[in-house]
């Protein structure tokens, strides 16, 4: 059996074309959105990532706002630009590139975004209200996985789900969103003892290790829906975390690296954008855009 190879980048293309529409709407009412995006440090993959998210922000009709602070910034300058971007009204959305140097507190520096222009759903109060079921900002990586998987499942009702990683921005807030979904989920981690036995009972693998080529192909359900967020950058150029050639014989259907959930973390924070837009305005949030 060969895997459908589910095209994110297609997916993602389709879902900022939606974006750009609802921004144009919003736009003709006087509002336009807009995204701040906090790098500090010079780390090239973090700019090539913010590169391409200011210019895709462009692309939908909403203004992108840049600060490039140096790596040796002190945490109160960042607060402080933080802080500003709070009080500002054209601001709508606050993403501060991770990771931060190694002098910076990561959760203060986090918890300091207006929870409601926290676009990546990573402060502490968002991360509550998706747990305990209340209106979040939620995760753009998470979210996007989330929108792949019940277009290609529907339902997602009753399907048994392993998450491979707990981080606090991929892991964990992807497993909500599956729980949220009434899919039976388990976490997996670094100490988890059955992993291969488990991933085989599963209908939906999500992997979020970090580890180049770390899930194998005998671990795969035949028919599963695999989902890779892995990024690994190798001698043989960028690869996920799954065995794509082994897993793609064996799975339902399966995200490449690149062009699986890459390109859907972007259009999701394009929409998450548009969603504080909304609802700091009063607006109903936008159709099709939210979990
Ligand atoms: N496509 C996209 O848009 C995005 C991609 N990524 C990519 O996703 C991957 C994961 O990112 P992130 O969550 O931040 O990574 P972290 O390093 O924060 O978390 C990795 C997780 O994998 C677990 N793990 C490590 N080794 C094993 C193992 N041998 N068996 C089982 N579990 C293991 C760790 O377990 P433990 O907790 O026990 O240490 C941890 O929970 C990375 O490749 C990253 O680049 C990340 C964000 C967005
Ligand atoms: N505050 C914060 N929010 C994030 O969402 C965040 C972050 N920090 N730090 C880093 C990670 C990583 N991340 C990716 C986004 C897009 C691609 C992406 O577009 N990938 C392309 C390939 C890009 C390439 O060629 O390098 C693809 O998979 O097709 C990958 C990874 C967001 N992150
Ligand atoms: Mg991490």
């Amino acid at each position: 059996m060969t895997a459908k190879v589910i095209d994110g980048k297609a997916f993602a293309a389709g879902l900022r074309e939606q974006i750009k529409l609802q921004t144009a709407a919003m736009i003709a009412q006087g509002i336009t959105p807009g995204l701040a995006v906090v790098l500090v440090g010079e780390d090239p993959a973090s700019q090539v990532y913010v590169r391409s998210k200011e210019k895709q922000t462009r692309e939908t009709g909403m203004n992108s706002f840049a600060h490039r602070l140096s790596a040796e910034a002190p945490q109160a300058e960042l607060l402080a630009l933080i802080e500003q971007l709070n009080n500002d009204p054209a601001v709508n959305g606050i993403l501060v590139q991770l990771p931060l140097p190694a002098h910076m507190d990561e959760a203060a520096v986090i918890n300091a975004i207006r929870p409601e222009k926290d676009v990546d759903g990573f402060h502490i109060l968002n991360v509550g209200r998706l747990a305990t079921g209340q209106k979040a900002m939620v995760p753009c990586t998470p979210l996007g996985c989330l929108m792949l998987l019940r277009d290609l499942l529907g339902d997602l009702s009753g399907k048994s789900a392993v998450v491979i990683g707990r981080s606090n921005i991929v892991g964990k807030p992807m497993a909500q969103l599956l729980l949220r979904d009434s899919a039976t989920v388990t976490i997996a981690h670094s100490r988890t003892r059955n992993l291969p036995e488990l991933c085989r009972q599963a209908d939906i693998v999500v992997a979020a290790v970090g580890r180049p080529n770390f899930v194998q192909g005998d671990w795969i359900k035949p028919g599963a829906a695999v989902v890779d967020v892995g990024i690994n950058r190798t001698d043989d150029g960028l690869v996920g975390d799954v065995d794509f050639a082994a897993a793609s014989q064996i799975a339902g259907a399966i995200t490449p690296v690149p062009g699986g959930v890459g390109p859907m973390t972007i259009a999701c924070l394009l929409a998450s954008t548009l969603t504080a837009t909304a609802r700091a305005n009063g607006l109903p949030d936008p159709e099709g855009l939210t979990p």
